[in-house]
């Protein structure tokens, strides 16, 4: 029996066990946006520490300070770096992963608890945190104990960083590698793989060669002292609402184009063999449609619907902190309004750049406006899109691995999610970065009932083992 056939049977067989885990993590609601659930989130780096122990790796914790959240200052969650193996003839691997999660409340419209793993009648395994990123970043866990239990070698010394701030801006981690990128842990590194995409549709694997960046931003409105009855001041105050409505409703027209002067400028043309390789991609506008539960597409191919979501930069609104949302008609005038949105960018756009731009533009249409309030709009949290070489051995070894695994040759994707690290372990440690997607489009992840299928989970867990040994023999 081969090293792979003995890993594939043992994963099979220990199904139950890895749903088990899985559930223990799910229920920990490490929400790295909400101030209250910040030990949760120290929860989970803290289980991941205990485990990685347990598997006999050093486990080193990087601590990268504090952040002000909710007008509280709090310690950033622990960066916890794991190493297994330092045998100088093997390859060594880094890959990252993060334990923190979106947030998630039942009301939203969850069929289930988000904390409470479900396994539904089509093998879906329910939680928030199952797909983005808690199934990837086990995973990598359950490779080494399949190993272990098995008596097989592992191929590779194995790397491990983990964070629990990256769906709040991965704060404190880019500082850090750049300052330890010649140091023990990543040093040696030879090449690099991130399990925390999605594939294009439900059926065929891929592997993800490009990411957009994010540029977040806060735009604050205020002006009465406290929070008014709209009967006694409606039409005599300005009110702060009115004004971010005005204001948000300038920076992106209904089909998508974002109207702040200047914003395309810097996008990277795109090429005549770019242009080609969308017509090669296994895809349909249907596994849009499935994954969003509608058929609301802006457009009409499925081409421009990638090159929407890949190629050039969008811009999203988000939610409004401070108005009222709740059920019932409450006839209040909210003394202040911060709106919440995004730019996703693509290569050549300059965080800097970007938000200059937006600056400059809301600070004149609200001046436009001629109110008494006051705005204030600040970038929260940025970082650039990232653009990997695929004609490299770590792209080739997982190619066979998908193969191995799931009898195809994948896609060559490119994703419209941001993952800010990507490019700074490219740039720091310069290194090629792969991205090694476990779960599908229609996971939902950040939306209600994210899921993450059986399968996903358990041919993923042999994926993730099939490309460590693939990388073991590949020719650098
Ligand atoms: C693709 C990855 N799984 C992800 O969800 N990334 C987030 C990162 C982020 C940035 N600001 C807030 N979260 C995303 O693309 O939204
Ligand atoms: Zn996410
Ligand atoms: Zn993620």
């Amino acid at each position: 029996m081969s090293a792979f056939d003995k890993l594939f049977a043992y994963v099979d067989e220990n199904q139950k066990y890895y749903i088990d885990r899985l559930a223990e993590v799910v229920a920990i609601p490490s929400v790295s946006g909400e101030a209250s659930r910040r030990p949760e989130v120290v929860k989970m780096g803290e289980w991941l520490i205990k485990e990685l122990k347990t598997l006999g790796a050093t486990v080193q914790v990087h601590h990268p300070g504090k952040q002000t959240l909710e007008g509280q200052e709090l310690d950033l969650p622990p960066i916890v770096l794991g190493t297994y193996g330092t045998d100088p003839a093997k390859k060594t691997v880094l890959v990252y992963g993060h334990y923190d999660v979106q947030p998630a409340f039942k009301e939203d419209g969850w069929a289930t608890d988000p904390w409470t793993l479900v396994e539904d009648d089509k093998g879906r395994l329910i939680g928030r945190g199952s797909t983005d990123d808690k199934a990837p970043v086990i995973s990598w866990l359950w490779v080494i104990e399949a190993h272990q239990k098995l008596g097989v070698e592992m191929p590779v010394n194995l790397k491990m960083c983990f964070e629990g701030m990256e769906e709040s801006g991965s704060e404190g981690l880019d500082e850090y590698i750049e300052k330890e990128a010649k140091g023990a842990f990543f040093g040696d590194v030879d090449c690099v793989c991130i399990s925390d995409n999605y594939w294009l549709g439900s059926n065929k694997p891929c592997l993800t060669y490009g990411l957009r960046g994010i540029s977040y931003f806060m735009v604050e409105v205020a002006g009465p002292g406290k929070d008014l009855h709209s009967g006694v001041f409606g039409g005599t105050v300005h009110e702060p609402m009115t004004d971010l409505f005005t204001v948000m409703s300038k920076l992106v027209s209904p089909t998508g184009k974002i109207l702040i002067p200047g914003i395309y400028n810097d996008v990277a043309p795109v090429t005549e063999s770019e242009d080609k390789m969308y017509d090669s991609l296994d895809f349909s506008l249907a596994d849009i449609h499935s994954a969003m539960e509608s058929k609301c597409t802006i457009h009409g191919t499925e081409k421009e619907a990638l090159m929407a979501r890949w190629r050039f930069p969008s811009l999203s609104l988000h939610g409004i902190e401070g108005a009222f949302s709740s059920p019932g008609s409450k006839t209040v005038i909210p003394a202040k309004v911060i709106g919440k949105f995004s730019i996703r960018s693509v290569p050549n756009m300059e965080p800097k750049k970007i938000t200059e731009l937006v600056k400059d533009f809301v600070n004149a249409e609200f001046a436009k406006i001629g109110s008494k309030n006051t705005l204030t709009i600040d970038c929260g949290h940025a970082g650039k899109a990232w653009v990997a070489d695929t004609n490299h051995y770590n792209f080739v070894a997982a190619e066979k691995a998908i193969e191995r695994v799931f009898k195809v040759k994948p896609d060559f994707t490119r994703e419209g999610g941001s993952i800010p690290v990507t490019l700074t372990f490219q740039e720091a440690l310069n290194k090629n970065v792969l991205l090694l997607p476990m779960g599908r489009a229609d996971d939902g992840a950040h939306s209600i009932n994210e899921k993450i299928d059986k399968t996903n989970y358990i041919e993923g867990i042999k994926l993730l083992a099939s490309y460590l040994h693939e990388i073991s023999v590949a020719q650098a």
